[in-house]
């Protein structure tokens, strides 16, 4: 040991290179609105690793559900890129403020008032965008995603790119692309095929309906799933899923399908009586940052990248396509869908009538105005 450390004061370089892009606050380029913190990496025993960290890297814009705007994918790639190079990093976890959203994606504001019918600006958006998910897939780092809300949108397709997913049990999943004027190929169309194999990932792709935290351990989409509700001080498995059997009486899996009828309203109604305490999904994160520590960095890193392998290819095959494609679309699906979402209230409805739309395309109605004030 002491021939060692010798050699370590010997060899031990005089300065070190910083391979930061550039030498500002993550949260400085969005108003706050992306936290990057460095919180103490743990042994399993639970100790402190002094010297290291993990990363987190937080949305920060609750009230629109972490849904991320241009802002905050720039900060977002900055963060992705500062961890990545950062020595005393272990792991980065990637996380929303509160316990409703992880991330819905693009916001949708921004996306009605700014980018709807303004394509060569989308595609500058998309630039960054692709480069978001790329910093994630490109993370020297193990990356977490740690659920703990709603990932929904863009927001499960940033979250599929990360290399391991732990919900709390409350959260929900899924896309939003086709019902409210996009499709969902900023990763999920590349991602999900893998993940969860395409039949499913045809039923998530293009019905958008959401799905359990249950339901996206089942399918494999998620690594792990804890309860975040507690009733009278215990902790209770998501009362608006079936969580208690695996078949119905045909056979057919039920486990993490939520309840219909009166069983769901019962359980939104205990859910209304708990509380939300997020305490296991960070234990489970610690535990998982811990387990990763206790390995060696480089044999980490290098599986990682074969690991990751199948998502980055489909992902780089596709998304400079995607991204010319989307912002086309943003001529004309995504300028009435996104314009409706953001106009409407859940009174008057939040999307397009689409059997009027799709009669007055049937009726060869170019996409004039008559169409976009649909
Ligand atoms: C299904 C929902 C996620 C949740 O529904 P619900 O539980 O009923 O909550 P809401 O009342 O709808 O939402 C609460 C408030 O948050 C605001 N909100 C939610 N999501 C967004 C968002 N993405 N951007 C901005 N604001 C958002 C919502 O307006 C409410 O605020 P208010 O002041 O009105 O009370 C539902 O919210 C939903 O469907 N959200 C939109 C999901 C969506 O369409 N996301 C964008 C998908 S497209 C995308 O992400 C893409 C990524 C890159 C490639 C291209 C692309 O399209």
């Amino acid at each position: 040991m002491a021939r060692t450390n010798v050699m370590i004061a010997e060899t031990f370089p005089e300065y070190l290179v910083d391979h930061n892009l550039i030498d500002c606050e993550v949260e400085s380029l969005c108003n706050g609105m992306v936290r990057y913190e460095k919180r103490p990496a743990r042994r399993r025993d639970g100790s402190v690793a002094e010297g290291l960290y993990n990363a987190w890297i937080i949305f920060n814009n609750p009230r629109q559900y972490n849904s991320y705007t241009t802002e905050m994918v720039k900060a977002t790639i900055l963060a992705f890129r500062r961890a990545s190079v950062d020595r005393e990093v272990n792991a980065v976890v990637f996380t929303g403020v509160g316990d409703k959203a992880f991330c819905t994606g693009g916001n949708t504001k921004e996306y009605a008032e700014y980018y709807a019918g303004n394509p060569q600006e989308y595609r500058q958006y998309m630039r960054l965008f692709n480069d978001m998910v790329s910093s994630i897939l490109g993370c020297d780092r193990p990356v977490i995603c740690r659920v703990n809300g709603m990932r929904i949108g863009g927001g499960q397709e940033i979250g599929m790119a990360c290399d391991f997913s732990i919900a709390q049990d409350l959260a929900k999943f899924g896309q939003a692309g086709p019902k409210h004027g996009s499709a969902a190929i900023g990763g999920a169309t590349d991602f999900l095929p893998i993940m969860i194999g395409c039949e499913q990932a045809m039923v998530s792709g293009t019905l958008c309906e959401p799905f359990s935290a249950h339901k996206a351990a089942r399918l494999g989409i998620i690594a792990d799933v804890v309860p975040a509700l507690k009733v009278g001080g215990t902790f209770v498995a998501n009362p608006t899923v079936v969580t208690d059997r695996f078949l119905d009486e045909y056979g057919r899996v039920v486990q993490g399908e939520f309840k219909t009828g009166a069983d769901f309203k019962a359980g939104q109604a205990r859910i209304k009586e708990g509380e939300v305490d997020l305490s296991l999904l960070d234990e489970k994160v610690e535990e998982l940052c811990a387990k990763l520590l206790e390995t060696f960095p480089e044999c980490m890193t290098k599986s990682l990248e074969e690991l990751r392998k199948p998502k980055l290819q489909a992902w780089n095959l596709n998304k400079e396509n995607s991204r010319a494609w989307l912002a086309l679309n943003m001529m004309n699906e995504a300028r009435i869908g996104f314009r409706a979402f953001n106009e409407g209230t859940k009174e008057t409805g939040r999307e397009i009538d689409f059997v009027k739309l799709r009669r007055q395309l049937a009726e060869g109605t170019p996409w004039a105005e008559e169409l976009i004030e649909i």
